[in-house]
Order: structure tokens, then sequence, then C-alpha cells
């Protein structure tokens, strides 16, 4: 595997790939490498010729409060794990190269970016669509993979990509987790251990939500009050936990078929997000 640490570089080597006719995929992260990384990477290696990884800890997507500067640096890990999983070519720019000058562009994919994780981190997917139309400029493969933990950051880049014609396409992939349920996240390292034994009851809460649902009679909004109950009393501060339609994050109604439960809560100082789709439709069907 080939690290380069500025465009130029990154722009050869993919200029090379291209005139020997090669596809490309497109992998972006912030380091601190895990199993659901790695999953990005091996799905996108069965996508295309070759594979591209991009190690930002993108400064415009955090808050002034936030943990960019204690955000976890493990390059050297990561690229030992990149080699093993087979990514071709490592792109990991400084915030300088990312960024020479102020931006006075932006990108912001309006209503998307005010829901949920955006109401709690103004600002938040501003940063994360600029990044990623910067990368997408640089990279420009042909297929971007992103993860389902992040379901509305991959509903913010989707809409952004369609808005903007750029010629890519966007592959979700299934959120990984560890055995107890808790969906890896970098994050998940600020744990301490005790509230490490706790964090799996997030997902489970999800699971709980989906199924009272699908069993009915009772209204989201009953559903939702009784596992938050559940949570907060096991130590979780909500931040939000509802029931949206999957199309737009909206809340769901009745007669919504496609829906997602979204929900993010501090743990101690750690703030995990989880979520868990389904449809109602398939669900006489389907055994979840
Ligand atoms: N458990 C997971 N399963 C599948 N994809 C994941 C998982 N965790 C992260 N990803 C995806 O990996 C990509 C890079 O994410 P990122 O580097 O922010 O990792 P992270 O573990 O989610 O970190 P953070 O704790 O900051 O949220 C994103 O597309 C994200 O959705
Ligand atoms: C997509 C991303 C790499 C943009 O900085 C980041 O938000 C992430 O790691 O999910
Ligand atoms: N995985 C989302 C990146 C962030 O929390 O900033």
């Amino acid at each position: 595997m080939q690290t380069v640490k500025t465009i130029k570089a990154l722009r050869a080597t993919i200029r090379q790939w291209r005139q020997a006719g090669q596809s490309i995929a497109f992998v972006p992260t912030m380091g601190n490498l895990h199993d659901g990384h790695i999953k990005l990477v091996e799905t996108a290696r069965h996508q295309a010729d070759k594979v591209v990884v991009s190690i930002f800890v993108n400064p415009t997507q955090f808050g002034p409060n936030e943990d960019f500067a204690s955000y976890p640096r493990t390059e050297s890990q990561d690229q030992d794990k990149l080699i093993a999983c087979g990514a071709d070519l490592l792109f990991l720019p400084t915030v300088e190269e990312m960024y020479p000058q102020p931006l006075q562009t932006q990108v912001s994919v309006k209503n998307l970016s005010i829901l949920h994780c955006g109401a709690s981190r103004p600002g938040h997917f501003d940063g994360v669509a600029v990044v990623v139309c910067k990368l997408l400029n640089m990279v420009q493969p042909d297929l971007l993979l992103l993860g389902e933990k992040d379901f509305q950051q991959l509903a913010v880049i989707r809409r952004m990509v369609t808005d903007l014609n750029i010629p890519v396409e966007i592959q979700g992939v299934p959120t990984v987790r560890e055995t107890d349920g808790l969906a890896m996240s970098s994050r998940n390292g600020y744990l301490s251990e005790s509230e490490r034994q706790v964090a799996p009851l997030l997902y489970r809460s999800l699971l709980t939500v989906r199924d009272a649902i699908l069993k009915g009679p009772d209204d989201y909004r009953t559903i939702i009050e009784r596992q938050a109950e559940v949570l907060q009393r096991a130590g979780f501060m909500l931040d939000y936990f509802q029931v949206c339609r999957s199309v737009d994050l909206l809340p769901a109604t009745a007669s919504d078929q496609n829906l997602v439960v979204l929900i993010a809560a501090k743990l101690g100082k750690t703030r995990l997000i989880d979520n868990l789709y389904f449809s109602r439709q398939l669900a006489d069907r389907t055994e979840f």
C-alpha cells in the first residue's frame, strides 16, 4: 500500500490507474480504525480494482467544545490494518493541505442537516459535506462507501451527491457490532469499564422499540418514552430518540412503512449514536 500526504501525489497515482482503465472505490475515515472501517474496505475491494482510504480528522465538522484535539490519532496502527486488509492507497493529508486558506465556499444540505445530530452539533453536517465534497473532487472515485452507523451522515451525503450531480455511486455498509451489540465506534474507546458494560443497552433499546412497533398496538411516543426511561435509569443522557421515516428522517406517522429508529445519548462524557431501520410492510414475512 502506498501512503500519500499531498493532493498532487494522490492525483498522480489515480491518474495512472485511470490510464490503465482501473475502477476506484473510496472509503473516507477519521482514522483509529476498527472492524467497522475494515468492513468498508473489504466491501470496497470486492467492487473495484483499487481502493483508496483517507484518514483525516476534519476540523470543520467539530464544534468548539468537541473532541477535535483529543480525537484518537493512531496512524501507524491504522496503516498496518489497511495493509492487512488490502487497501491500495492511503491519503493522509494535513489540515493545511485540505484547508490552505479559510473557506469562502459552503456546502450545506439544508433540511437534513438541522435535524437530530445537526441540532445538537450545529454546523457539523456542513463540515462533513464540504470535506466529503472536496475529497470526492480529489479522488474522483466510481464508488463511495459509507457506514450505516452514521445514518444521517449517509442521508446528507446521498442528497449532496444528487443535488450537485457528483458522478459517484454510493454504497451504505451495515453497522458492524461488538458481540454484545454495541456499534463499533472510535469513540467507544472513551468509555470507562463500567460504562462499557452499560453501553450495549443502547442497541437493545432499539431492538425493543422495533419489536414493540411491529407487535402493536402502542403508539411510537409511548414506546419511545418507555425505553427512554429504561436508558435514563441506566445512566444515559438522551440527546434524541425518535422513530423516523427512513426517506427523509422526519418523525414517522402511523402510516409510514419504512422506518428508522435514531438515537444519540451520552454516557458519562462519551456521545454514542446508533440506529435501526426496518420496514413494517415486510414485518409479516421477515424474521428479525
Ligand atoms: N461500526 C461501524 N460499522 C460500519 N461502518 C462504520 C462503523 N463505524 C464507523 N463506520 C463508518 O466508517 C466511516 C468513517 O467513520 P469514522 O472514522 O467517523 O469512525 P467512527 O468509529 O464512526 O468514529 P466516531 O466515533 O468519530 O463516530 C463512516 O462512513 C462511518 O459510518
Ligand atoms: C465522512 C467523514 C470521513 C468526513 O470527515 C467522517 O464524518 C466520518 O468519519 O464519518
Ligand atoms: N462518524 C462521524 C464523525 C463525527 O462524529 O464527527
